[in-house]
């Protein structure tokens, strides 16, 4: 996390180009441009509607008012009104004709972000906090859509306006209409400023969010650790410090923004005061008629909007183009290459079972200089057989499982099963071939068949059935709504043999040719122990194997045993052979173990 920050915080010295970033959007944008056409011509007429009220009160005062014709009046008021209306009805469409086709392009702009996270691969996850994607999903998202409803339509037809808006200044006296102009230059000068300085700030803010959410997140998650060892409080610290610091980002914003504001709210304002001071003079001098004057000064003060406008207009696109480079920071995150093809599944496949050959790897974040933790494995687990894997904590025996369904993909070597190699399947293939079940037996909040189901979509009622009962999970039926009852985060909480058992439902499921299991009896009480136990038994009678193992109970279930030390396979045979041949194995098992060092063998 501390690293996320770090990575967020040197992103914001990058300097980076809103427009550019902005134009990122297009390919979306394109879906509904159509309509975004329609909404900036309504708007820009509405605008130029409101622009010919000064023109018609121009009329009114040099005419019918200085002619004292009441009857004459009513025409061009009635005009005021027809263009009071007119105006009222353009921003109706401006606003309906964009709302629906905007909420599908944030749908679709969601489902691809997600749909990019699953493809994505572990590693990628392991570097990045799930409050940075959770807030790329939500706020993010939502400033893009509301960037192209408001902001994006407003630049346009703001521009349109004042554009419009100073020729007819111009038109209407040269000269005053120079003194209004007079402050442009320092504005535009201003803005520029502003620009740089708050596209900074506002992807502090964002990465800061992303940051909390995390934050957010892990102590509700870990709401359990954290009461049991009393941590809550210095959790909640660390939260408040993150928010603290988000709270001064957001004011350093605010004040930027202020900052802005005052400029621009206050030189248009001298300038037109000197407008009205040089144009009165000009009205006692008969060089310009009252009702040019007053037509002039009306048209001045309706490009207050849009001038004024400017300053929120600009931070909004800051921030969108913020939440457009964060978006696409991800979505541009490279996938891993799947060289897998369909022929090379079709192959004939031989009963070879699963065989590691020269097999190395190191995490992309490990330290220069340190040797790989698996420096040339050879392993061979023959068709049928279960093979249980033990080692020191920390000597890679995760990693070496996640190797076959290729959650990380190998460094060097090469791993086959039946003789295919894994690089050359495709991975959702694989997939299929090899079923996994984890130490940490995740649920999500969905019903225990959506849960089992997960492990084969295509899996019947039977097949349930049957892993199910492979599992040992008869309580399935004692529970409320039996297979329909919602189990996870936000159903009814299981105990950990039962998520265990319906983890292992869920690996079994779909009869996987190969089966890897991470501890599967981790942290169970005796008698849940036996239950699961028995239910590995069943499973494991039906398939190859690779069993992660940290006690004799779990290696009591494999045909033989391989110890993984120093990033090698150190030696291979029965449970049996290995006591007696092997002392690092002696120590393992003896609970010895925690005297050897991470990852290696005493010595
Ligand atoms: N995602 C990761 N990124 C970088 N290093 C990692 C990552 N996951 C694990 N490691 C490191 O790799 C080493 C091996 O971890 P692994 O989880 O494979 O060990 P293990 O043998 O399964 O340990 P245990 O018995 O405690 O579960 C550890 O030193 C760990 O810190």
């Amino acid at each position: 996390m501390a690293e996320n920050r770090q990575d967020a915080e040197s992103r914001t010295g990058r300097r980076r180009s809103t427009v550019r970033s902005l134009l990122r959007l297009w390919p979306y944008a394109r879906a509904v441009r159509g309509r975004l056409a329609v909404s900036v011509t309504a708007a820009s007429l509405a605008m130029l509607s409101t622009l010919a009220v000064p023109v018609v009160l121009g009329r009114i005062v040099d005419g019918s008012l200085a002619r004292h014709d009441l009857d004459a009046l009513w025409p061009p008021v009635g005009l005021l009104l027809l263009l009071g209306l007119v105006e009222a009805a353009l921003f109706y469409t401006r606003r309906v004709v964009l709302s629906r086709p905007l909420g599908r392009l944030e749908a679709t702009m969601r489902a691809d972000l997600y749909a990019k996270l699953q493809r994505l691969p572990v590693s990628f996850h392991d570097r990045w906090g799930s409050g940075q994607m959770l807030s790329r999903a939500t706020t993010d998202l939502n400033a893009m859509r509301l960037f192209l409803a408001f902001p994006l339509v407003f630049l346009i037809v703001n521009s349109v306006t004042f554009l419009a808006g100073t020729v007819l200044m111009f038109v209407q006296d040269w000269r005053l209409a120079l003194i209004v102009l007079l402050p442009s230059a320092p504005l535009l000068v201003l803005t520029r400023r502003f620009e740089s300085g708050y596209s900074v700030t506002a992807r502090l803010a964002q990465d800061q969010n992303g940051d909390l959410a995390t934050v957010v997140e892990e102590s509700v998650l870990g709401i359990r650790i954290l009461k049991a060892f009393g941590r809550h409080r210095t959790m909640a610290e660390n939260f408040r410090a993150q928010s603290h610091r988000l709270r001064r980002t957001e004011l350093r914003k605010a004040h930027q923004l202020a900052n802005l504001w005052a400029v621009i709210v206050g030189l248009p304002e001298i300038a037109l005061g000197c407008a009205l001071a040089a144009g009165a003079y000009l009205v006692a001098h008969d060089e310009l008629s009252a009702g040019t004057l007053v037509a002039f000064l009306s048209t001045a003060l309706a490009l207050r909007w849009p001038v004024e406008s400017l300053g929120w207009l600009l931070a909004y696109a800051n921030e969108s183009a913020t939440a457009a480079d964060r978006f696409f920071e991800v979505m541009d995150e490279p996938e891993p290459e799947d060289r897998g093809t369909a022929e090379a599944l079709a192959a004939p496949g031989t009963p070879d079972g699963i065989r590691f050959s020269g097999v190395r790897f190191r995490y992309p974040d490990a330290p220069d200089g340190t040797p790989d933790l698996l420096a040339g494995i050879d392993l061979h687990v023959r068709s049928g057989e279960t093979m249980a894997l033990v080692g020191a904590t920390g000597s890679g025996k995760t990693t070496l499982t996640a190797l076959l369904p290729r959650l990380y993909e190998a460094t060097g070597g090469r791993i086959t099963l039946d003789g295919r190699d894994i690089a050359e399947l495709p991975r959702e293939k694989l997939r299929e071939l090899v079923a996994v079940a984890f130490e940490e037996p995740t649920l999500f909040s969905a019903t225990v068949r959506e849960n089992v189901l997960m492990g084969a979509p295509g899996a019947d009622e039977r097949q349930l059935a049957a892993a199910l009962a492979t599992a040992q999970a008869g309580f399935v039926e004692k529970l409320p709504a039996g297979v329909e009852t919602e189990v996870g985060e936000q159903g009814l909480s299981l105990s950990g043999g039962q998520r265990q058992r319906l983890a292992l439902a869920r690996a079994v499921v779909g009869d996987p040719p190969f089966l890897v299991l991470d501890d599967p009896l981790s942290a169970l009480d005796v008698h849940t122990e036996a239950l699961v136990e028995r239910a590995l038994r069943e499973v494991l009678g039906s398939t190859t194997a690779l069993v992660v193992a940290h006690r004799p109970s779990t290696v009591l279930l494999a045909d033989r045993v391989a110890v993984l030390a120093d990033g090698r396979i150190e030696a291979v045979g029965t449970h049996r052979e290995l006591l007696r041949d092997c002392p690092h194995y002696r120590e393992l098992m003896s609970g010895e173990a925690a005297l050897v060092p991470e990852g290696g063998r005493t010595r």
